[in-house]
C-alpha cells in the first residue's frame, strides 16, 4: 500500500520543505500526499507533486489534517514548525502534534527527523 504522508511547513520553513521533498521526489510521487494549503501549493508548483490540499494552516488546515489522522488516513506527518515565530493558530498546531502522539503516528518536526522518517519509509516500500 502507498504510504500516506502529510506535509506541512510554516512560512520560514517552506524553502526547507521544498528542498527536502525534492530529495525524495521519486519516492513521494508514489505516495498519497496531503498538505496544508500554501505548503501544498509550493510543492505542487515547484516539484510537480500531486497533493490533496487542505485549507491553509491558520484557516484550519492543521485541524483538517488532524481529523484525517484521527480517522486512520495518515501514516506519517512531516511538520516543519518555526520555533522562533509565534503563530496565531498555535492551538491548532498543538492539536495536530498531540493527535500524532495519541494515535502513535510518526511526526517529524525538523529536517533531521524528517530525513529519518522519509528514508525509512522509502526503504520499507522498496522491500
Ligand atoms: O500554518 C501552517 C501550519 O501550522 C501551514 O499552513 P500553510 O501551508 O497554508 O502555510
Amino acid at each position: 500500500m502507498k504510504p500516506r504522508i502529510a506535509l506541512i511547513a510554516h512560512d520560514k520553513k517552506k524553502d526547507d520543505i521544498v528542498t527536502l521533498a525534492a530529495e525524495y521526489v521519486d519516492f513521494l510521487r508514489g505516495c498519497n500526499l496531503m498538505a496544508t494549503g500554501t505548503t501544498g501549493g509550493r510543492l505542487a508548483n515547484e516539484l510537480g507533486l500531486t497533493i490533496e490540499r487542505k485549507h491553509s494552516g491558520p484557516f484550519g488546515g492543521d485541524l483538517q489534517i488532524g481529523a484525517e489522522l484521527v480517522m486512520g488516513h495518515i501514516d506519517a506527518v512531516i511538520f516543519l514548525r518555526d520555533p522562533m515565530t509565534p503563530q496565531p493558530h498555535e492551538p491548532d498546531i498543538n492539536a495536530l502534534v498531540r493527535a500524532c502522539d495519541v494515535h502513535n503516528v510518526a511526526c517529524a518536526t525538523n529536517v533531521a527527523t524528517a530525513h529519518l522518517v522519509l528514508s525509512q519509509l522509502r526503504q520499507a516500500v522498496r522491500k
